[in-house]
């Protein structure tokens, strides 16, 4: 049986129309089977909730997917904990999160954009062993769990978020990774001649299609050994790891083994990104 995705959407933020529209444009590319549940805005936390049950228990849904952000009148946390841990293909759940914490990456499931940030790493060969890393936020899908993998990986981690002067410590950085989702927040003269830039954040200009990222690119170039721009950096490769947690939930519920080298055959098809 084909693997099976549902992407619950609430509401019409405009940047979680482009990702869901993006997720499906690869699920019918790949043929994966999929659903898209969208609610308007008003809907209430019991019939989420009713939703995700439906779907837990749905056998062609292999991986279900809470698209965030919600309306505040939603518990996320609440919601995230519905979802069966077994098809929680964002890691979201408290148990799944909880064995992430533990486990690092040996655990099943890393949540998509961390996923993304470690594979740029690995395939840039850039070793984060004793380097001064400094991540920008602390998110519990992106920030938070990625900070924690660099620690496992022996980084000497720096976390600034909201309260944090960010200068002094994108200054002392080897390696900076902004998660922050703040338009050139980090300006390129901070930047350590030769450090490796790492940008994740996406602001969408109003009244235009244009995204911008959280570091001053232009001025960044000329200080940079690596930099990933934005758009066309660690966004499209975010859904291609969702494909891959997808994949494995699959394989998981199929009763096979996981075959890696075929895994990262799949992941092929996904890549878009050039750097
Ligand atoms: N439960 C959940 N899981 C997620 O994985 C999740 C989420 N919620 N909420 C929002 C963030 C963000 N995210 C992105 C997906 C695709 C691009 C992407 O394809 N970006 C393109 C262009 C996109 C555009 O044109 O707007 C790029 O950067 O080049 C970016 C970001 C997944 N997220």
């Amino acid at each position: 049986m084909r693997p099976g995705l549902a992407i619950i959407q609430v509401g019409n933020n405009p940047s979680s129309l482009t990702y869901v529209r993006k997720k499906i444009a690869l699920c019918e590319e790949n043929e994966v089977h999929h659903e898209l549940h969208h609610f308007p805005e008003s809907i209430t936390q019991q019939e989420i909730v009713h939703q995700i049950r439906t779907l837990n228990q749905q056998g062609s849904i292999d991986g279900i997917l809470v698209q965030l952000p919600l309306p505040p009148h939603l518990s996320r946390l609440e919601i995230s904990n519905e979802i069966k841990p077994s098809k929680d293909v964002d890691c979201l759940h408290m148990a799944n999160f909880q064995n992430l914490l533990q486990n690092g990456e040996d655990n099943d499931i890393i949540p998509c954009t961390p996923a993304a940030v470690l594979h740029i790493l690995d395939t840039q060969e850039i070793d984060v062993r004793n380097q001064n890393v400094t991540v920008i936020g602390r998110s519990q899908l992106v920030g938070f769990p990625l900070s924690v993998l660099l620690l496992r990986r022996n980084a000497k981690v720096t976390i600034c978020h909201s309260e944090t002067t960010v200068q002094e410590h994108v200054q002392k950085a080897d390696i900076v990774i902004s998660c922050a989702g703040h338009k050139e927040l980090v300006k390129g003269e901070w930047i350590k001649n030769g450090a490796k830039v790492i940008d994740v954040g996406i602001t969408r200009i109003p009244g235009t299609n244009k995204i911008v990222g959280d570091i001053e690119f232009q001025k960044a170039l000329s200080k940079v050994s690596f930099i990933t721009p934005v758009p066309g950096g660690v966004g499209p490769l975010t859904v291609s790891m969702l494909f891959k947690n997808l994949y494995r939930v699959w394989c998981r519920s199929n009763g096979l083994k996981l075959n890696i080298d075929e895994q990262d055959e799949e992941l092929d098809y996904a890549q878009n990104y050039q750097f």
